[in-house]
Formats: C-alpha cells, sequence, structure tokens
C-alpha cells in the first residue's frame, strides 16, 4: 500500500495579496493514492493554488507535505498557454517527455509511441501539425491534457480540464481519467462541473483557502 498524499497545516499567501486571509489556509487532507479526487469550491478559493503548491510551483509558508512521488503532471487551465506560443501540438504534447528525456536528448521510440497515445486519448492527432496559436480554447485544451498525461507521472493534477471543451471531448478526459486510475495514478481535479465532481472518489470543498472540517 502505498503512502497516501498528505498536506499537514499549509497555508500559502501569495506576494502582493492584500487581502487578510492566506490564498491556503492552514490546510490538512489527504489524498489515497490511486483514486480520484475532485476538489470544488467558487472562484477564488483556492483550488488553482492548491495544485500549484502540489506541483510544487508555489510554495507553502507553514505547514509540509509528504507522499509526494518523484514525478507530478499538472496540466494547467488553457487560457495558461500563452497564444503566441510558435509550437505545434505534437511538440507540445512531446514536452511531456521531457522529464524523462531531457531537454536535448532525442524522444525514443517508445516516447513517440507515448505521445501518439495521448494525442489519440485527447482527440488532436488530426491537428498535430498545427501551432498552439491556431487553436480554439477547447483544442488547446485537450493538447495540454495529452502532454499531462504522457508525463506518465504517479500524480495526475487537472485545473479546470472541463472549461473550454465540447461534451465529445469531456466524454473522452472522464475516459482518459478513469483509465488513470485503473493505471494506479492518483489524479486531483479542480472543477466547476458537478457531473466531474459525482464521478470522482472524493470531493474536497475548498471555502476562502480553507478545508472546512
Ligand atoms: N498570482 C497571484 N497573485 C496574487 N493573488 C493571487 C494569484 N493567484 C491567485 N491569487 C488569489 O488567491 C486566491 C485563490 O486563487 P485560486 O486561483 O487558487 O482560486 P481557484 O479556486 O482556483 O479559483 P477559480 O475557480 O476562479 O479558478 C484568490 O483570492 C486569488 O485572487
Amino acid at each position: 500500500m502505498r503512502e497516501p498524499l498528505r498536506l499537514t497545516d499549509v497555508t500559502h499567501s501569495y506576494a502582493g495579496d492584500r487581502r487578510t486571509t492566506p490564498s491556503l489556509d492552514h490546510v490538512t487532507v489527504d489524498f489515497p493514492a490511486g483514486s480520484v479526487t475532485a476538489l470544488v469550491g467558487a472562484n477564488g478559493s483556492g483550488k488553482s493554488t492548491l495544485l500549484g503548491v502540489l506541483a510544487g510551483t508555489l510554495h507553502p509558508s507553514h505547514g509540509h507535505i509528504t507522499g509526494l512521488p518523484d514525478a507530478v503532471a499538472l496540466v494547467p487551465q488553457h487560457s495558461a498557454a500563452p497564444d503566441l506560443f510558435p509550437v505545434t501540438v505534437r511538440d507540445t504534447v512531446a514536452m511531456g517527455r521531457w522529464r524523462d528525456r531531457g531537454l536535448l536528448r532525442p524522444l525514443t521510440r517508445h516516447d513517440r509511441h507515448l505521445v501518439d497515445l495521448a494525442m489519440e486519448r485527447t482527440g488532436v492527432t488530426g491537428f498535430a501539425g498545427r501551432t498552439l496559436a491556431d487553436l480554439s480554447g477547447g483544442q488547446r485544451q485537450r493538447t495540454l491534457i495529452a502532454q499531462g498525461l504522457a508525463q506518465q507521472a504517479p500524480l495526475l493534477l487537472l485545473d479546470e480540464p472541463l472549461s473550454a471543451v465540447d461534451a465529445a471531448t469531456a466524454e473522452l478526459v472522464t475516459r482518459a481519467v478513469a483509465e488513470e486510475k485503473d493505471a494506479g495514478t492518483t489524479v486531483i481535479i479542480a472543477t466547476h462541473d458537478p457531473v466531474q465532481a459525482a464521478g470522482a472518489d472524493r470531493v474536497i470543498t475548498l471555502d476562502h483557502g480553507r478545508v472546512p472540517a
């Protein structure tokens, strides 16, 4: 049995944020290994911040995290992808293999297979050669999800993966999450979608940076 991912008394405030309450306020919560957790809560309640702290892009001012695996895949919201990013869909997904391969070494046949597979799972194979700048919000979101899947990390963090996608793509994402869980991946999804939340093993609600007891 793998150790659960655990945040203990985690507090985070953004530099320059003048509010009196932190963005995460003494959060203590467990994420059992291999489970799917939905993070819900109003805009600004701290969902993306919690994902950032787990991904290591944000650093808590207080508290600690245990049970973090070596590799964590964070899929940001599509709006986080720069509009003029002059890189193709395939190259964006292939970036998901950089951690294992390094920036300068060519991808192996296995890497390329994982990239192809991730593109198929999110339905972006048809526009693999187009640049991100030429894509719709939903197509960009699917590309970012494919990049996250290609990483094959034991912890997958999805920030509002359904925010820009149509019903058919939502089904692809739902299926991909179920497959990740079957493969033993711990999945945490920040979502405003009640159906997606209902499909998770657990739902954690954030309220002004707190997880109510
Ligand atoms: N870069 C930043 N600098 C300062 N404050 C920030 C920054 N990012 C977020 N915040 C603040 O931190 C709080 C938590 O934001 P966060 O983005 O984590 O919320 P969220 O629950 O993901 O919201 P949403 O549902 O709108 O995506 C908010 O009050 C927000 O204004």
